[in-house]
């Protein structure tokens, strides 16, 4: 049974993924780690996430118990308090899924590092779609990549701290494997309260080929985050992606 640790209850994503976890049936909620001090600490995390319910488990912010108490954590925060987890996860030898965004490169080969002693999924996205827009970006890189211009815009709320997106990072990367001398640029707009949308524009002459997602909620991640727990529970130490916990070949 899944017993998850969620950083940053608080947070767009961290309600959520306590609100995923709630209605998952093999599923326990078996802590929320908050930032130091933080007025809510001591909280039932159920009425804290609005769950409408008291769930007996209160919010902490010690980082050490509540990484030890539970068997696998998730963790949509910030680059920094994401390095700080992931060395309570190895120390604790934690199964730990990762969906944070705007990690500079030393930060990311931390993880990398880490997943020879921790089972670990990070993902710049956990939706299901996204991870099969992915799979069609390698067929259309393959065959015509040669000849496309090829752009990506990504648009997310004025709140969103990191440009570009983890998801527009993931998607360039899947392509430059294919294609490593293409030059593909990033745009990224933040306004308003657009959720996530990730377009991938193919020119040609003549011709275009426009592939849009858009994300209607935040709750597809959630999902994808809780499910991504859930496959690392069987899982020996090894760097997994999204792909890996859809079954994506
Ligand atoms: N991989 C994916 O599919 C998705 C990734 N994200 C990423 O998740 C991250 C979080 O996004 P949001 O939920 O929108 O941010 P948010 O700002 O709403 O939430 C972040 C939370 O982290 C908490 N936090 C800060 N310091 C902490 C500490 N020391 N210990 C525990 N908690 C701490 C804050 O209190 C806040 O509640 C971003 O990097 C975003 O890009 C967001 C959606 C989907
Ligand atoms: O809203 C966000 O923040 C999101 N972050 C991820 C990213 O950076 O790609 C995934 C999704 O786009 C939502």
């Amino acid at each position: 049974m899944l017993e998850a640790l969620v950083i940053g209850p608080r947070g767009k994503m961290g309600r959520l993924i306590v609100k995923s976890l709630d209605a998952a049936k093999n599923a326990r909620i078996a802590g929320a780690l908050a930032p130091k001090g933080a007025e809510y600490v001591g909280k039932d995390v159920g009425l804290l996430c609005g769950l409408g319910k008291e769930i007996g488990v209160k919010v902490t912010d010690d980082p050490e118990s509540a990484v030890r108490d539970c068997n696998a954590v998730i963790d949509f925060t910030f680059p920094e308090v994401s390095i700080e987890v992931l060395k309570y996860a190895v120390k604790y030898k934690k199964a730990l899924v990762c969906g944070t965004t705007g990690f500079k490169k030393e930060q990311r080969e931390e993880f990398l590092k880490a997943s020879e002693v921790i089972p670990i999924v990070f993902a710049g996205n956990t939706s299901i779609l996204i991870n099969h827009v992915y799979r069609i970006l390698e067929y259309l890189a393959k065959n015509v990549g040669e000849f496309a211009d090829i752009d990506i815009v990504e648009m997310h709320d004025r709140y969103k701290k990191d440009a570009p997106s983890g998801t527009s990072l993931e998607m360039r990367e899947v392509l430059k494997r294919i294609l490593p001398e293409k030059n593909v640029n990033i745009h990224s707009i933040r306004g308003g309260d657009v959720p996530s949308t990730h377009r991938i524009i193919f020119n040609l002459p003549g011709e275009r080929l426009e592939l849009t997602h858009h994300a209607t909620t935040f709750q597809c991640f959630a999902e994808g985050a809780v499910r991504a727990a859930e496959f690392l529970l069987s899982k020996e130490k090894g760097f997994y992606t999204m792909k890996d916990v859809y079954g994506i070949s």
